[in-house]
C-alpha cells in the first residue's frame, strides 16, 4: 500500500492523472450505456452494440493507461514498442468483448459477475501488455503481491460494475456502475504501477519500432475520447429512441390487452406476428406456443387434438390467398359453444389482421328481439307481422295451385269478461284460447293473435271451401267449450270470418280485409258462428263507413231530435209518462229510426254525445209537462261505462229544473252484464238521487229473472215480442202472467210494450199489468205533439 501511495504521489504528474481519470470516467459511462443498449437489443443488433461497447471500453482502458503512463515520471525517459502496444489494445478490446457478451446474455447474477470479472481481467491484460511495450534504460521488476492486488481490484470492481448495471437501466444504476468501473480501471492501474520496481541499466537501448510516450499518449487519448464521445452520443440517442419506442410499445400493449376483441396479426406467409391475450383466451390457445408460428401449424395441432374441424391446409391457403388479393372477409364461426365474428383485414405490404369478437350474447339478444317483434308476448303466438309474412309465403304456394283460407276470429263479448272478472282472468282466457286454436289446426296452418281478442288462422294447402268450413265449425265448437280459470267457469263464443284465395284476393291485406268483413257479418248475424266473404259485404262495409261519417256530421249539424211515446196506466187509461225515443232528421234520407244508427253509435262511442243530448233535451221538454207525467229515457250500456254518467244526469236535471222523481232510466240486461259491482254502485247512486230505474226488454235475455234479484228495479218493461203474440201463443200469455204476478208480489210496476190492439190491452188488463205502451195509443211523436197526446187517448196517425 505504501508503495502504491508513494508511486502515486511521488512518481506521477497529478494533472495528467486527472486527465486519465476523466477519460476513464467518460469511457466507463459510455461502456455502461452501451452495455444497457446491448441488453435491450436482440440478435444482430445486440452483437453490434457489444462490438461497439468492447471497442469503446478497450480504447478507454487503453487511453487511460497511456495518459496515466505519461503522468508517470520514470516512463517519460523511454518509448513504446509499437507491435506490443497494438497487442495491448487488441487484448483490451477482445477480452472485454468476451466478458461483456457473457454478462449481456444472462440475467443470472453469477454469469453477469463472471462477465464483469473477465472485463476486469481484460483491463489487467491490457495493462501488463502495455507495460511490456515500455522501453526504458532500466530493468522492470514486479512485486508479486501488489500485482495480485491490482488484478483482483480490477476484477472485483468490474464485476460489481456490471452487476449494478444489469440490475436496472436507470440513471442511478448507470452512474453507480460507471463509478465502479472507473474505480476498477484506475485502482488496477495505480496499484499495478505501485508494483513496479525499476533498476537503472544504461545498457538497455530503445528499439527502432517504438514511439515516444507523449506522442502515443496524446494520439491515443484524443482518438479514444473521440470514439468514446461518439459512442456515448449514439448510446444516448438510441436510449431516447428506445425510450420513445418503449412508451409507444406500452401504449400499444395496453390498448391490445384491454380490447374486448381478440386480435392476431399474420405476416404474408401466415406466421403469427402479434396477438393479444383475448385472442388466445377466445380460441383457447393460451397453452400453446403462438408467436412466430405458422397458423397452419397451430390449426394442424388443434385438428390432431380434435379441437378444430376442417381441412387446415385448405383453410389456411384460402386465408393467405384472400390477404394476398386484398380481400376483407367476415365470418361467424362457432368455437366452444360461442359465436365468434372473425374479420380478416389485409395489411399493406402483405399479411393480414384478424379480429375476433364474441357475439354470442348479441346474437341471442337479436334472436330475442326478433322473436318479440314477431310474436305476441301473452300467447307466444305469431303476431300480425309474422302472420303477414306467413300469409305471403302461403300465397306464393297458392300460385303453384294450392288453395289458402284466412280465418279471422273474434271472441264474443270478451270485453265483458275482462271487465267483470279482471284482466288476469282475461289474459288467462286468451292464452287458453290460443292453446286450443293451435291444437285444433293442421301442422302446416298458422295461428296468430292479431291483438286484443282477435285471432287469425291461415289454412294452407287443402283449403277448398269445405275444408275451411269444417275447420271453422270445429273452432266455434272448441272455443265455445267451457273454461275453468281460477275457479271461474267461463263460457265464451267466437265469431269467424273466412276469405279464400285465390277467389277472394291474392294479397295478404285484401284477404285479411275480406275475412274481416265476413267476421263483421258473422257478428251481425248473432255471433257464435262463421261466415264466408261475399262480394256484397264490401259495399255494406262501405255504407257503414259512410253512415259513421254522416253520424259525426249530424251531431255537429243538430240533426237529432227526441220523440215521445205515451205510456198509459192500464186501469185508468191516463198518460202517466212519455218514453223519449231518438230520431235522426237526415237531410237526404228523411227520418231515420234508432235501430239503424244506435248500434253504430255504440260501436264508435258517439252514443255518449247522443245520450247526453237526449237526456238534456228530454228533461227540458218534460219540465214543461204536467207534474204527474213522468219521463222515461233509454240508457245504452256504453253510456253506463262512462264515469260521467251521474254528473250528466245531475246536470240535465239541474239545467231543466225537472224533479229527479219524474225521471225514469231504462236499462237492458246487457248493462248488468258488464262490471256488475261498478254498475250496481252507479244504479244505487241514481236511485239515491230519486231517479227510478226500469228493466227494459224484459224476457229477451238469458237470465232476466236473476237480474231482478241483483237490483231493486222500479219497473219491468215486458218486451214487445211477448205482447204481439199474446193472443196467439199460450207460452207468451204464460210469461206475461208470470211477470205481472212477480211484479205484483215484489211491488214493481209492469209495463207492456208494443200494445197494438184492444185485444192485447184487454188481456193485459186481465192479467193485472200496470201500464201499457204502443201504437194503440200513439206512435212516438215530436215534443210539440205531447199536449195533443195527453188530451187524446188514441192517436193513430203515424209519426
Ligand atoms: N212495432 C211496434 N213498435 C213499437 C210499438 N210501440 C213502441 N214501439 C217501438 O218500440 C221501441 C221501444 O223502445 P225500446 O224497446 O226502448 O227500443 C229502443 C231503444 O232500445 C233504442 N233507442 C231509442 N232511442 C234511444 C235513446 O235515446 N237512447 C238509447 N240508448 N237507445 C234508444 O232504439 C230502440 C228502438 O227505438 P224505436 O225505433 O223508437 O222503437 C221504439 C218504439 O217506436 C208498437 O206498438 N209496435
Amino acid at each position: 500500500m505504501h508503495q502504491v501511495l508513494y508511486c502515486l504521489t511521488e512518481e506521477h504528474d497529478w494533472r495528467l492523472v486527472a486527465l486519465g481519470g476523466a477519460v476513464c470516467l467518460l469511457a466507463s459511462a459510455a461502456a455502461i450505456s452501451l452495455f444497457h443498449r446491448a441488453r435491450a437489443t436482440k440478435g444482430v443488433g445486440r452483437l453490434a452494440w457489444l462490438g461497439l461497447d468492447a471497442a469503446v471500453s478497450g480504447c478507454g482502458i487503453w487511453a487511460t493507461h497511456f495518459i496515466a503512463m505519461l503522468a508517470y515520471g520514470p516512463g517519460g525517459a523511454g518509448a513504446y514498442n509499437i507491435p506490443v502496444t497494438i497487442l495491448s489494445l487488441v487484448f483490451a478490446i477482445s477480452v472485454t468483448f468476451v466478458g461483456l457478451s457473457i454478462a449481456v446474455s444472462s440475467s443470472r447474477a453469477v454469469w453477469i459477475a463472471l462477465g464483469g470479472a473477465i472485463v476486469g481481467s481484460g483491463v489487467a491484460a491490457m495493462h501488463y501488455t502495455g507495460m511490456a511495450a515500455l522501453e526504458i534504460p532500466a530493468r522492470v521488476g514486479w512485486i508479486g503481491s501488489t500485482v495480485a492486488v491490482s488484478v483482483l481490484s480490477g476484477i472485483v470492481f468490474a464485476a460489481l460494475a456490471l452487476l449494478m448495471a444489469a440490475r436496472r437501466d436507470d440513471l442511478f444504476h448507470a452512474l453507480t456502475a460507471t463509478v465502479l468501473l472507473t474505480v476498477g480501471i484506475v485502482a488496477h492501474h495505480f496499484t499495478a504501477m505501485g508494483a513496479v520496481v525499476l533498476t537503472p541499466d544504461p545498457t538497455l537501448a530503445i528499439g527502432g519500432l517504438s514511439i515516444p510516450p507523449a506522442s502515443l499518449s496524446f494520439l491515443t487519448a484524443s482518438a479514444a475520447v473521440a470514439i468514446i464521445a461518439i459512442a456515448l452520443v449514439a448510446a444516448l440517442l438510441d436510449r431516447r429512441a428506445k425510450g420513445e419506442l418503449g412508451a409507444q410499445q406500452m401504449v400499444l400493449d395496453t390498448a391490445l390487452e384491454n380490447m374486448s376483441q381478440g386480435l392476431c396479426m399474420f405476416d404474408a406467409d401466415g406466421k403469427i406476428m402479434l396477438f393479444n391475450e383475448r385472442y388466445a383466451a377466445m380460441l383457447r390457445r393460451t397453452d400453446i406456443a403462438l408467436a412466430g408460428r405458422l397458423l397452419v401449424d397451430v390449426l394442424r395441432e388443434e385438428e390432431a387434438k380434435g379441437e378444430w374441424h376442417g381441412d387446415a391446409d385448405e383453410f389456411f391457403a384460402r386465408l393467405v390467398a384472400d390477404a394476398r388479393e386484398g380481400r376483407t372477409t367476415t365470418d361467424v364461426v362457432n368455437r366452444f359453444g360461442r359465436s365468434i365474428r372473425v374479420v380478416n383485414q389485409p395489411m399493406q405490404g402483405g399479411g393480414w389482421v384478424a379480429t375476433f369478437e364474441d357475439i354470442t350474447e348479441w346474437l341471442e339478444a337479436q334472436a330475442k328481439i326478433s322473436h318479440m317483434a314477431r310474436h305476441d308476448a301473452l300467447t307466444s303466438l305469431p303476431n300480425r307481422v309474422l302472420f303477414h309474412e306467413q300469409l305471403e309465403q302461403g300465397l306464393r304456394r297458392t300460385r303453384s295451385g294450392d288453395q289458402l283460407a284466412v280465418l279471422c276470429l273474434d271472441l264474443d263479448h270478451f270485453k265483458d269478461i275482462n271487465d267483470s272478472l279482471g284482466h288476469p282472468i282475461g289474459d288467462a282466457l286468451l292464452k287458453e284460447v290460443g292453446r286450443r286454436l293451435t291444437a285444433a289446426v293442421g301442422e302446416s296452418d298458422t295461428v296468430a293473435r292479431l291483438g286484443g281478442d282477435e285471432f287469425a288462422v291461415v289454412q294452407i294447402g287443402r283449403s277448398e271451401e269445405t275444408a275451411a268450413r269444417s275447420l271453422a265449425g270445429r273452432l266455434v265448437e272448441i272455443i265455445s267449450a267451457p273454461y275453468e280459470i281460477d275457479d271461474h267457469q267461463i263460457v265464451i263464443g267466437v265469431s269467424i270470418g273466412i276469405s279464400l284465395s285465390p277467389q277472394d284476393g291474392s294479397d295478404p291485406s285484401e284477404l285479411l280485409k275480406n275475412a274481416d268483413l265476413a267476421l263483421y257479418r258473422a257478428k251481425a248475424d248473432g255471433r257464435g258462428t262463421y261466415r264466408f266473404f261475399e262480394t256484397g259485404m264490401d259495399a255494406r262495409a262501405q255504407a257503414r263507413r259512410l253512415l259513421e261519417m254522416d253520424l259525426r256530421a249530424a251531431l255537429q249539424r243538430d240533426e237529432f231530435e227526441a220523440y215521445y211515446q205515451p205510456i198509459r196506466d192500464v186501469a185508468s187509461g191516463r198518460v202517466v209518462a212519455f218514453e223519449a225515443l231518438l230520431r235522426w232528421n237526415h237531410p237526404q234520407r228523411g227520418l231515420i229510426a234508432p235501430i239503424d244508427f244506435i248500434p253504430l253509435a255504440e260501436e264508435t262511442g258517439l252514443i255518449l254525445q247522443l245520450g247526453e243530448f237526449v237526456l238534456r233535451s228530454a228533461c227540458t221538454d218534460a219540465a214543461t209537462w204536467p207534474d204527474d207525467v213522468d219521463l222515461a229515457v233509454n240508457l245504452s250500456p256504453v253510456q253506463f261505462k262512462n264515469p260521467n254518467l251521474i254528473a250528466s244526469v245531475t246536470a240535465a236535471l239541474a239545467v231543466s229544473g225537472l224533479d229527479a222523481r219524474r225521471l225514469e232510466l231504462e236499462i237492458t240486461e246487457s248493462v248488468l252484464l258488464q262490471n256488475s259491482e261498478a254498475t250496481l254502485t252507479t244504479l244505487h247512486e241514481l236511485r239515491a238521487m230519486g231517479v227510478r230505474i226500469s228493466l227494459d226488454d224484459f224476457g229477451t235475455g238469458y237470465s232476466s229473472l236473476s237480474y231482478l234479484r241483483s237490483f231493486p228495479f222500479d219497473k219491468i218493461k215486458i218486451d214487445r215480442s211477448f205482447v204481439s203474440e199474446l193472443a196467439t201463443r199460450e207460452d207468451s200469455m204464460a210469461i206475461i202472467r208470470a211477470v205481472t204476478g212477480l211484479g205484483r208480489s215484489l211491488g214493481i210496476v209492469t209495463t207492456a210494450e208494443g200494445v197494438e190492439n184492444d185485444v192485447q190491452l184487454e188481456l193485459l188488463r186481465r192479467e193485472g199489468c200496470t201500464q201499457a205502451q204502443g201504437y194503440l195509443f200513439s206512435k212516438p211523436r215530436p215534443a210539440s205533439d205531447v199536449a195533443m197526446m195527453l188530451n187524446r187517448p188514441r192517436l193513430l196517425a203515424s209519426a
